[in-house]
């Protein structure tokens, strides 16, 4: 990948809390249109990738660029004005505010306050993720498959160029997966974002990712297609929990 491609890049990051090493020299880049899956058994590092990334918490080591800008400890609310989004393992929606209001939130924040170009880019995201029928329906009244839809949404809606899934399928059911992933290769297809994708069922991951990176202990253990991630020993031996044969 030429560097001039490259969206986002993480520079041998490093991230500690008191005495314990939770991520460790970790080196990714992502380029513009990927979709690529995150894996790694429970305690890995995932989601404090993603809070380095979206600068919740700072690198003890390391530099993190984004289209080729360090941004390595900007604040949080500039990370996402500069195009990154993310969506929670557990759901942040507005529970008393309908779907269409929540999306507004995101829609507002990112298109930097302008108020008629919010209303096109909620009413746009809602039809993306399939919600529109549900427009007006309080978040408290909604699915917990919607409203991991809605967050979606809420984060297309703020037009980023990096979109970060954290357990998108968490507590679905088959449909309801099935629904998830035609909604995230649309994000990837027709906006042409770029998506990071945190995701425990390694199956979905594997079917729809071309690139896969694995994290296991803090460390990066494989980055490739999902070919050469199933059939990588260090991969094998941290899903196992032992030297595969
Ligand atoms: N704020 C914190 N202070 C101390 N330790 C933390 C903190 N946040 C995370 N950790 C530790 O860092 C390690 C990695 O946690 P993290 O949540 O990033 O893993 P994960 O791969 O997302 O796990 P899971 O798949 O279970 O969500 C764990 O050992 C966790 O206890």
């Amino acid at each position: 990948m030429q560097p001039d491609e490259t969206l986002l890049r993480l520079e041998a990051v490093q991230k500690r809390f008191g005495g314990l090493v939770v991520l460790n020299n970790i080196d990714i880049a992502v380029g513009a249109n990927e979709l690529i899956g995150l894996i790694g058994p429970n305690g890995a590092g995932k989601s404090t990738l993603f809070n380095l990334i979206t600068a919740l918490y700072t690198p003890t080591q390391g530099r993190i660029r984004f289209r080729g800008r360090d941004i390595t400890g900007t604040a949080p609310h500039r990370i996402c004005r500069l195009g990154i989004a993310r969506t929670f393992q557990l759901v942040r929606t507005f529970l008393t505010m309908t779907a269409f209001e929540n999306i507004m939130v995101g829609a507002v924040y990112g298109g930097g306050g302008r108020v008629r170009h919010a209303t096109a880019a909620a009413e746009e995201a809602l039809e993306l993720v399939g919600l529109t029928a549900k427009r007006d329906v309080r978040t408290a009244h909604m699915t917990l498959s919607d409203r991991r839809l809605l967050e979606i949404a809420r984060a297309v809606a703020s037009s980023p160029a990096l979109l970060l899934l954290d357990e998108p399928m968490a507590g679905l059911n088959p449909t309801e997966i099935q629904r998830m992933v035609d909604v995230i290769r649309r994000v990837r297809n027709e906006r042409g974002v770029s998506i990071l994708w945190v995701e425990h069922k390694v199956d979905a991951i594997m079917k729809v990712c071309s690139r896969v990176i694995v994290l296991d202990h803090g460390e990066k253990i494989a980055d490739g297609t999902p070919r050469e991630i199933v059939a990588n020993r260090k991969v094998i031996e941290a899903y196992l929990g032992e030297p595969a044969a």
